[in-house]
């Protein structure tokens, strides 16, 4: 063995090495949590490389988060160099887009084809559910949406679903799913799930191009294997095969971590993983790296009262005790809240832990509010990882609209959600006539919005209005063929005087829409400069700086991905999401907060077996994130509609030996409040482009909010103008002239 290879298998346990070193037959790894499955994946990677003669292009790597595919891309650049470049270590839907945006065309699609998100998905469903006359009422587009995803998990088409139908409700769904689907086919459309039903679709319709990625990628490994659905299952069988040419499969997972039912998750894909893949070997982990034996003892008390668990584990830990767990019961969420600032400032006072090592993990998005008021109060500096996103704000989706309909034209639900956005006059009975001119043209509505002139019942107001709209789409699309991203939204927000609005606007909360609006902008530069530098994944080189590659790198992005970079900022910041999200991470400090009885476990859950046995599995992840300091709270009394509700302790509590928690009779005291109160900065100004200071490159500016700095860096000119300044607190920041609050000194 040469040496590479033996330095890649130092470092890790006998069954850690065994897994490695394993060729040929498909790989299981099942091991509770912290026992080093991601990084038996990582090192795997990295000695296939050294020892195995396999070349990078080989190996597809596949995980759950775009977060943790970075983690995992890290890890391996960190073992093997820039060679880990040409490797593909992506989420399923960004692995199944690649291969799509190069097969599309054999599906009957343009490569251009958009994505659907859930909220693009869910209007397409209102519009369906209008027009079959139903009531939305008593099918909710949300409901809908569930289902016809449940069955796209499952890969069954509209006829199938319409065949198997056994009852109105089922029949009903069936419609509107087939409908669903045309109406996605004409807007050349597809929404999240269909990004792996489409891969299987390909693969099952095209062996060739199956066989053509199996013998491209003889290396395949899925992280998380517990959370695959049917589909993600199927899609890894499709691609491994089955034949003499199939290539080596190696997945790793924890029965006990499965918490995607909802998304159809199985764990019948793990347990079942020997009976799938005949001549498989399983590999047993069973010493935790990440926690202490107190940590691990508690997490081991809550799962043992799961039936459904598939192997038997005995995790232990050689990290030793360690600290007690401290446990406190608020007299209501405040206090609860209140509770957890001052233990996060005395630990960090006492060098125990640091902001960014710290995470707070709560069952629904809703519980961070508390968190967060008194954390602005006490300046804990914190991060919330969900909750209303960045991409989810209704000026950036308008924006993102427009910038969808310069990549394809026929972007149905992008062009109804801005022909009359900014308002241009253009109301919903001019909507109805170029709706029914699309249908009888079978065209697309973008495409119907074009040929206004032949659809007689439209008003000249809105007539004009719709012309206008088309000229500003026809020309970004023309700018969007030679310039980047960021030029082209730039002239979107102008042309569109969509700011103009916004500067008219009395709403306080117009300020922050401008302050969005900006980011956009710089998310697309940022973006741009990334792809120049290769610095952003990139097989290839398929990724270009171009509005297409823009848009998909928008539309992968997912929660995970706003977790802060703990080395991005002194200290860091302390990171509060959902138990969700947090799975495969871990921190030194965790709380793991509202353990009240209704809340975690959920109320939806108390009366189903298996839904309870999902919300204990969910507790074993929580628990399972804290390497030293692991904290349990709840509120008792929580208001709820402004009535103060009372809560028992969570069920999960009791389930943990006794001895191993503290429990405080009261908040340490509080501490000296830093200042750091949340600004309600200037009114925003939206300067015409004749007011743009003029700026050299080495100028000194004063912004309102962000202090003193140094132009390093200018483009653009008159309304797009941009500078990238630098305020001496990290990377450079791009500004908008027009939007900036600057000044020159
Ligand atoms: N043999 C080892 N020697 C030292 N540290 C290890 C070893 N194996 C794993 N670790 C460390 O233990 C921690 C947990 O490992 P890892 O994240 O790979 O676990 P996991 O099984 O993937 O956990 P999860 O189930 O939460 O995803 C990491 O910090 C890892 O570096
Ligand atoms: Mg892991």
């Amino acid at each position: 063995m040469n040496d590479a290879a033996q330095a890649l298998l130092t470092g890790l346990n006998e069954p850690q090495r065994q897994a490695v070193e394993h060729a040929g037959s498909p790989l299981l790894i099942v091991a509770g949590a912290g026992s080093g499955k991601t990084r038996v994946l990582t090192h795997r990677i990295a000695y296939l490389l050294a020892e195995r003669g396999a070349h990078p292009g080989e190996i597809l790597a596949i995980t759950f988060t775009n977060k943790a595919a970075a983690e995992m891309r890290e890890r391996v650049e960190g073992l093997i160099g820039p060679r880990s470049r040409a490797m593909w270590v992506l989420t399923f839907h960004s692995a199944c887009l690649r291969i799509l945006r190069r097969e599309a065309h054999r599906l009957g699609w343009k490569p251009s084809f958009t994505i659907y998100d859930t909220d693009d998905a869910r209007r397409l469903l209102t519009q369906i559910v209008k027009d079959l006359g139903l009531d939305s009422k008593k099918h909710s587009p949300r409901w809908l949406a569930a289902e016809i995803s449940r069955l796209k998990n499952e890969l069954i088409g509209p006829d199938r679903a319409a065949a198997a139908a056994d009852d109105a409700r089922a029949a009903l769904v069936a419609d509107v799913y087939a409908q669903y689907d045309e109406r996605l086919r004409l807007a050349q459309a597809v929404d999240f799930d269909d990004i792996i039903g489409a891969t299987v679709k390909l693969f099952r319709e095209f062996p060739e191009v199956a066989r053509s990625y199996r013998l491209r990628f003889r290396h395949v490994m899925v992280d998380e294997y517990q959370d695959t659905n049917h589909a993600q299952y199927t899609l890894v069988r499709e691609l491994v095969g089955t034949g003499d040419d199939k290539s080596e499969l190696c997945v790793v997972g924890d029965a006990d971590q499965s918490i995607y039912a909802f998304r159809g998750a199985t764990i019948r894909n793990i347990i079942e993983f020997e009976r799938d893949f005949p001549d498989a070997k399983t590999i047993l982990l069973e010493q935790n790296y990440r926690s202490t034996q107190t940590i691990l003892d508690a997490a081991n008390g809550v799962i043992r009262n799961n039936t459904e668990r598939g192997r038997e584990k005995r995790l232990w830990s050689d990290e030793g005790t360690g600290s007690a767990i401290l446990g406190h019961t608020g007299d209501n969420e405040h206090d609860e809240a209140a509770w957890v600032a001052g233990r996060i400032d005395e630990l960090v006072d006492d060098k125990e832990t640091s902001f960014g090592d710290t995470a707070i993990f709560y069952r629904t998005n809703a519980q961070s509010r508390a968190f967060e008021e008194v954390f602005v109060r006490r300046g804990i500096p914190y991060k919330v990882v969900g909750g209303v996103r960045f991409y989810e704000r209704k000026e950036v989706r308008d924006m993102l609209a427009y910038l969808k309909l310069t990549a394809n034209p026929d972007d149905t639900v992008s062009a109804m959600r801005v022909v009359n956005v900014p308002k241009r006059g253009v109301g919903d009975r001019a909507v109805a006539e170029v709706e029914a001119l699309a249908a009888r043209l079978r065209i697309s509505f973008p495409a119907a919005l074009h040929r206004v002139d032949e659809a007689p019942g439209v008003s000249g107001r809105a007539r004009t209005g719709i012309k206008r709209f088309c000229e500003i789409v026809d020309e970004a699309t023309a700018l969007a063929g030679t310039a980047p991203p960021e030029e082209v939204l730039d002239k979107l927000i102008a042309d569109t005087g969509y700011l103009e609005g916004l500067e008219q606007s009395t709403d306080p909360r117009d300020e922050g829409r401008v302050e969005n609006l900006q980011e956009l902008v710089a998310v697309a530069h940022e973006f741009t400069e990334q792809v120049v530098r290769g610095t952003v994944e990139d097989d290839e080189a398929e990724l270009n700086a171009d509005v297409p590659s823009f848009l998909e790198h928008v539309a992968l992005v997912s929660d995970a991905d706003s977790i802060p970079d703990p080395e991005a900022e002194e200290g860091g910041v302390v990171t509060l999401m959902t138990l969700h999200t947090a799975k495969g991470l871990e921190f030194d400090t965790v709380f793991l907060t509202g353990l009240d009885d209704g809340l975690f476990p959920h109320e939806r859950s108390m009366n189903k077996p298996g839904d309870l046995e999902e919300e204990r599995r969910l507790a074993y992840v929580g628990l399972t994130r804290a390497r030293k300091h692991l904290h349990l709270t709840r509120a008792g009394t929580r208001n709820i509609f402004g009535q103060p509700e009372y809560y028992a302790a969570s069920r999960f509590l009791a389930e943990i030996p006794g001895d191993l928690v503290k429990w405080s009779e009261s908040a340490p005291p509080p501490r000296v409040v830093k200042s750091k109160s949340p600004s309600f900065g200037q009114p925003i100004v939206v300067r015409n482009a004749a007011d743009v200071p003029a700026l050299d490159v080495g100028d000194r500016v004063s912004h309102d909010k962000w202090g003193l700095g140094r132009v390093v860096e200018l483009k653009g000119a008159g309304p797009r103008a941009q500078a990238r300044i630098d305020f001496g607190d990290g990377e450079p920041k791009w500004v908008i002239l027009r939007l900036a609050p600057i000044s020159k000194l």
